[in-house]
């Protein structure tokens, strides 16, 4: 008997109010656990909605998104899914909202009902693990784009996802940076699925890959 998929969509279509065209039309996919995917296809081919669509941040316009087997219907559903699946944006300021560094790390844990000492200790761990601790108590403002980038991945990683979505993941990441990245992706067990161009990342992280457009 096979897995059932942490997510998936079924026949899935996804078109933007001020669009004329569905974005996505009628896309079959499934996540299983710890599965690594990456998703590939040009610019404007749908890959951030695709994403999105699979945490539900975007509207279906046909089809359904399932959350291990079943479809995501209820606002409490909705919330299962959220703990389930850690998202890291395309554009770090998206994600990094907190007045340091350590608060933002710190505030899913915080909000999966850790202590406050047990989600800054959480938060302090998965600083030291990705080498970012000297930014603990920075503004992430003032970070650059690629310890933005770093500090985005660790706010999400802090939470141990069943699933991670990364949208482009590694755009502004030097080398050394990159290659942490790469290692904290490696290790860690869950499934992923990686929008990226970057077929180096890809044939390193997935296994699978997902094509549109
Ligand atoms: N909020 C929105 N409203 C209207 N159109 C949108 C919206 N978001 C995206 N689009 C359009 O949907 C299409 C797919 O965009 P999307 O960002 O999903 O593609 P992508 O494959 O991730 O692109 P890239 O590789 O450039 O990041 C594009 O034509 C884009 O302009």
């Amino acid at each position: 008997m096979s897995a059932t998929p942490l997510l998936a969509l079924q026949g899935a279509s996804v078109q933007y109010p001020q669009g004329s065209q569905p974005v996505l039309k009628d896309i079959d996919f499934a996540l299983l656990p710890g599965e690594r995917v990456g998703l590939m296809g040009p610019n404007g081919s749908g890959k951030t909605t695709l994403l999105l669509s699979l945490v539900g941040l975007v509207p279906l316009r046909k089809g359904a998104l399932l959350l291990q087997g079943q479809p995501v219907r209820t606002s409490s559903d909705l919330a299962r899914l959220r703990r389930l699946a850690g998202f890291v944006f395309q554009n770090p300021d998206d994600q990094l909202f907190s007045p340091t560094v350590l608060e933002d790390v710190a505030f899913g844990p915080l909000n999966q009902g850790l202590s406050q000492t047990e989600a800054r200790n959480a938060a302090l761990a998965m600083l030291d693990s990705l080498n970012l601790s000297h930014l603990a108590h920075r503004q992430p403002h003032t970070l650059s784009g690629g310890q933005k980038r770093l500090v985005c991945l660790a706010t999400v990683l802090v939470m141990q996802p069943q699933a991670l979505l990364l949208d482009e993941p590694t755009n502004d990441l030097d080398t050394i940076s990159r290659e942490l990245f790469l290692q904290a992706l490696q290790t860690t067990p869950c499934a992923m699925i990686i929008a990226s161009h970057d077929q180096q990342l890809l044939g390193a992280l997935t296994s699978r890959r997902f094509a549109l457009g």
